[in-house]
């Protein structure tokens, strides 16, 4: 009813943005049609911003606070918990068993005893696992919760009632106008209004790298959670909140399909058996609990035929429930919610899950200099005027020609974003500016005030880190303003180049030659080379001219002097460049600063090492303009080899990421300022750190909170782990997994009873899919981590089932598939004596059950052997492997009709450890096969031809 107040519904939006629906689009009106029908306008947004409207607008389509995922209560995930593992219909199964079960037996009381506790155990166990997980999963969405919560502040710019205003970015309407600029993430589903064509970076939702462009053309299509790399234009919103699908993520996608194919591979395993069994039932050789030919008589054959069939059902269910791998994605949030949360503890701020699916790829850290590597606390530590250097100290400044001083307190006061309070005293402005501001007050005795009172600024030209430098235009009040003053201050190179003369340390002007140009390059490269920032100053005075029109004078001015600024690299840059190139990360600086002072820091902080060519120009360290200049191919070719690029732009540094990640890497970009924004925008993942500018941290994903540079070796730690843990998980569940339906399988078609009663299997599932997934998924980082090198960056649609792992699954899950056969069909006869007995069915559970107990150690650790470092330490993991003991001991010896077991003796109990507890030798004698690194199976059915191909060679 309430989208009647609007011409147009809610799914009807959701579709036609979600299919890019170009006719669909047409047939409502285009754009002008939509925003029509939502009663708002591409100029003035939405008319009414009263309550009323708003709760209007809500209730027809809802708020915008979906990118967390709505709020289930907790009977949503017992629902969840049913519906996962299809076990309402096995539920239902197990009663309609129990049911004929008591039918068909007359008046045997024990039988029919059993029987009921068949059914009964069966429900119990699937309450308990139900429960269990519904708890687990209820638990996980609260701290999801929590963590999402502190990233809520978004602030979006929003056109309502024809005003610009800033709004929280939950508070967005249908209907809204929203202004987009680079570096915004699009914060609904929309349409394009008007501005310049946007530059769209989808592949956080459609997984394809690359550009999309959204116009007024053929595409305005523009969908939530998108980036906005160039362009700047409108939108009106179209679907918000709960409307919009949920963002899959690469490694989100590449789960589904490995989950498709794990599913895949079951059922086709479960219609196999299925197709024994009434193969066999027709042709009548059933055998009973004994292996004697069944009997039926006719009497009996409707009722037998319907237990059969029920029967039927519960084992196709039970093996698809097996089969479902819905541990896999919790177990994967699980891991991102810990590290997430770990992480900020460590002071560091990962602003979205999805950040950490591509962290434990990193291969190339990009970092900037200034502010990142070294502590953006600058101090004047030099001072050049001519070709004389004065260290500080007032004494001499207080003998420079009063001309000059006169000048450089100009050039400091009026040339300057910066600003000196004379209540506080507390300087303002970037570093630089802080850094020669206060030096201009301390040895040269400017009155900031007093300057900007006697002049009269006409004109400034702002700096910027393409120009490097910024100028002003000013007229003295003391004169008749015909004279104009400008004055420059900036990169020390770049001033250089437009003076032709300068003063010398008498304050008088000289000519300033190309021989003696060179001598002051020396002097700034001499300077540089001690890791100073090197800032010139100039100035220039000339008579007003009609024609120049505002125009700063860009050459033929005098060059009045040099500053050299001490910025000390940071403590610990040194050690965690260490670590990140001992795992396998490269290290690049990209700085915007003087190649000789980027070279000094550089080298300094191990970035350059002292075996590598220094050469300016040489292969390790160049400029931007070169960088900018090479052909694509050849910027491809040298890229590895470059470790410094210095003078760069804003778009040098994105270049550099954007070439890096078409080289195939995933490309991590450190920066603080502005000037690092497009390139932290570009990278996979942007870190910034706390005191950085406020666009820098907006670019990025993760922000450190706490101004130390080893946090960056922390980050990296947590991405690997986080997709190591992922890895081990996945590993674990296939070996039960492979290993369960060969078993399943081969037990039914042999003609023997099914593998484990319904009870057994369903514990074995929980195992595997929930306990081992949360035993697994939250091991923390170990420093291996950081000696591997990074995994290699797949292609985002293959499986991430490395060859390693394959060889951990396939040979353990072997191992437990021929433990198993040996005993079920060797086993009376050759470990008959020993054993105290016979091997029963008990004994083979019990046997399977701790080879997973022993497997789950194994698991911990790819591809070292020592598999026990640091297991005591993880409580959890502990925990949960003594939960699965008691169990197990409780099923076997304490609930034997429950769970269709027999009491075992001591013996009987040590045959079963002994066997399981081969699978740690196993383990490590495996990880000594070496492996080709290349993948050779991928999800889209490689997995599944593997599973197949093993039931094939069982069977
Ligand atoms: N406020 C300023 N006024 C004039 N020149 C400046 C100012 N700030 C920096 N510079 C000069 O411009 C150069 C480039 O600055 P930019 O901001 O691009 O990079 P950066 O701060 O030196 O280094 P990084 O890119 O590593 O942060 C600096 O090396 C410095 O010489
Ligand atoms: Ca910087």
């Amino acid at each position: 009813m309430a989208t009647k107040l609007f011409q147009i519904d809610q799914p009807t939006l959701v579709q036609l943005v979600n299919e890019k629906n170009l006719a669909e689009l047409q047939k409502l009106g285009g754009v002008n049609g939509v925003v029509l029908a939502l009663r708002s306008c591409a100029d003035h947004g939405i008319y009414t911003n009263n309550d009323d409207e708003v709760a209007r607008r809500r209730e027809s389509f809802c708020s915008n606070t979906s990118k967390k995922p709505i709020t289930k209560g907790f009977l949503y995930f017992v629902k969840e918990g049913f519906l996962e593992h299809t076990i309402t219909i096995l539920m239902v199964c197990a009663l309609l068993s129990l049911v004929l079960e008591g039918l068909s037996i007359d008046g045997q009381v024990q039988v029919q005893q059993s029987g009921l506790i068949n059914g009964v155990s069966t429900f119990v166990t699937l309450f308990v696992i139900v429960a269990v997980s519904a708890v687990a999963n209820y638990k996980r969405q609260k701290k999801f919760e929590r963590i999402s919560n502190v990233n809520n502040t978004t602030q979006v710019d929003v056109v309502r009632c024809g005003r610009m205003q800033q709004i929280l970015k939950s508070k967005i309407l249908v209907g809204d106008v929203i202004c987009l600029k680079i570096g915004d993430k699009v914060p609904a589903h929309g349409l394009f209004l008007r501005g310049d064509p946007l530059q769209l970076d989808e592949s956080s939702m459609t997984g394809v790298i690359g550009y999309v462009e959204v116009n007024h053309g053929q595409n305005p299509f523009l969908l939530c959670g998108t980036k906005v790399v160039d362009g700047y234009g409108r939108m009106v919103v179209t679907s918000v909140g709960t409307n919009i699908s949920q963002e899959t993520t690469p490694l989100q996608a590449r789960l589904k399909e490995l989950t498709s194919s794990i599913c895949k591979g079951g059922l086709a395993v479960n219609l196999l058996v299925l197709v024994v069994l009434v193969v066999r039932y027709f042709t009548g050789c059933t055998k009973d609990k004994n292996g004697n030919l069944q009997s039926r008589g006719s009497d009996t054959k409707f009722i037998e035929i319907l237990k059969f069939a029920m029967q039927i059902i519960v084992h196709a269910v039970t093996i698809l429930v097996a089969a479902i791998p819905a541990g896999l994605p919790m177990a994967m949030t699980l891991s991102f919610v810990h590290a997430m949360k770990r992480m900020m503890a460590d002071k560091v701020m990962v602003k979205e899950l999805s950040t950490f699916e591509i962290l434990g790829y990193a291969t190339t850290i990009c970092i900037d200099k200034t502010g990142t590597l070294t502590m953006n606390q600058m101090r004047v530590a030099k001072f050049w005027q001519g070709k004389e250097c004065l260290l500080q100290d007032g004494a001499y400044y207080s003998s420079m020609p009063r001309n000059l001083m006169e000048l450089f307190r100009e050039g400091t006061a009026l040339n300057t974003t910066g600003s000196v309070p004379e209540v506080s005293g507390e300087i303002t402005g970037s570093p630089t500016e802080q850094a020669i501001l206060s030096w201009a007050v301390k040895e040269l005795k400017m009155d900031m005030e007093e300057v900007a009172r006697n002049s009269t600024i006409l004109h400034t030209e702002p700096f910027n880190s393409g120009t490097k430098r910024s100028g002003v235009l000013t007229k003295r009040n003391d004169d008749d303003g015909s004279v104009l003053h400008v004055h420059w201050k900036g990169a020390a190179e770049v001033i250089l180049e437009m003076c032709s003369s300068y003063y010398d340390s008498s304050g008088t002007v000289k000519d300033l030659d190309d021989n003696q140009k060179i001598d002051f390059q020396q002097i700034i490269e001499g300077m540089a080379a001690s890791s100073l920032r090197c800032i010139a100053f100039a100035h220039a005075s000339y008579a007003r001219d009609e024609d120049s029109n505002g125009q700063l004078k860009k050459d033929g001015l005098v060059l009045l002097g040099l500053v050299g600024i001490k910025d000390l690299c940071r403590p610990g840059v040194k050690k965690a460049v260490e670590v990140c190139l001992s795992a396998g990360v490269n290290v690049k600086m990209i700085t915007g600063d003087n190649v000789f002072t980027a070279k000094a820091i550089a080298s300094e902080c191990g970035i350059l090492r002292p075996d590598q060519d220094m050469n300016i120009g040489g292969a390790q360290v160049i400029e931007g303009v070169e960088f900018r200049n090479y052909s694509p191919q050849e910027r491809m070719e040298k890229l590895d080899q470059i470790s410094v690029v210095a003078g760069a732009s804003p778009f040098d540094k994105r270049l550099m990421v954007r070439s890096l990640k078409k080289k195939d890497g995933v490309v991590v970009f450190i920066g603080d300022g502005t000037n690092d924004a497009p390139a932290l925008q570009d990278a996979d993942i942007g870190l910034s750190t706390m005191q950085g500018a406020e666009d820098a941290k907006d670019s990025s994903d993760i922000v450190l909170l706490h101004d130390t540079f080893e946090l960056v070796v922390t980050v990296l730690k947590w991405g690997r782990c986080v997709y190591n843990n992922i890895e081990k998980v996945i590993q674990f569940r296939l070996t039960v997994n492979v290993a369960a339906l060969v078993i399943s399988f081969v037990a039914t078609v042999s003609g023997e009873e099914v593998a484990f009663t319904t009870v057994q299997s369903l514990w074995v599932n929980f195992i595997m899919d929930t306990l081992g997934a949360l035993a697994l998924a939250s091991d923390k980082p170990t420093d291996e981590l950081l000696i591997q090198k990074p995994p290699p960056p797949v292609d985002r649609t293959e499986s991430f089932i490395t060859n390693i792992m394959w060889r951990n699954i396939l040979s353990q899950g072997l191992y437990q598939i021929s433990v198993f056969l040996t005993l079920k069909f060797g086993g009376k006869s050759i470990f008959g004596v020993g054993v105290g007995g016979m091997v029963n069915d008990t004994m083979m559970f019990n046997t399977f059950v701790l080879c997973q107990v022993f497997n789950i150690f194994n698991s911990r650790m790819l591809e070292q052997k020592n598999v026990f470092k640091g297991a005591l330490r993880n409580r959890l993991f502990m925990g949960i492997i003594a939960i699965i003991i008691v169990v197990q001991v409780v099923m076997v010896e304490f609930m034997n009709n429950v769970s269709g077991t027999k009491r075992l003796g001591w013996e009987q109990w040590s045959f079963c450890i002994g066997i399981a507890a081969m699978s740690w030798p196993i383990g490590s004698v495996v990880k000594c096969i070496p492996v080709p690194e290349k993948l050779v199976c991928n999800s889209h059915g490689g997995g599944l031809e593997l599973l197949e191909d093993l039931v094939v060679n069982a069977s």
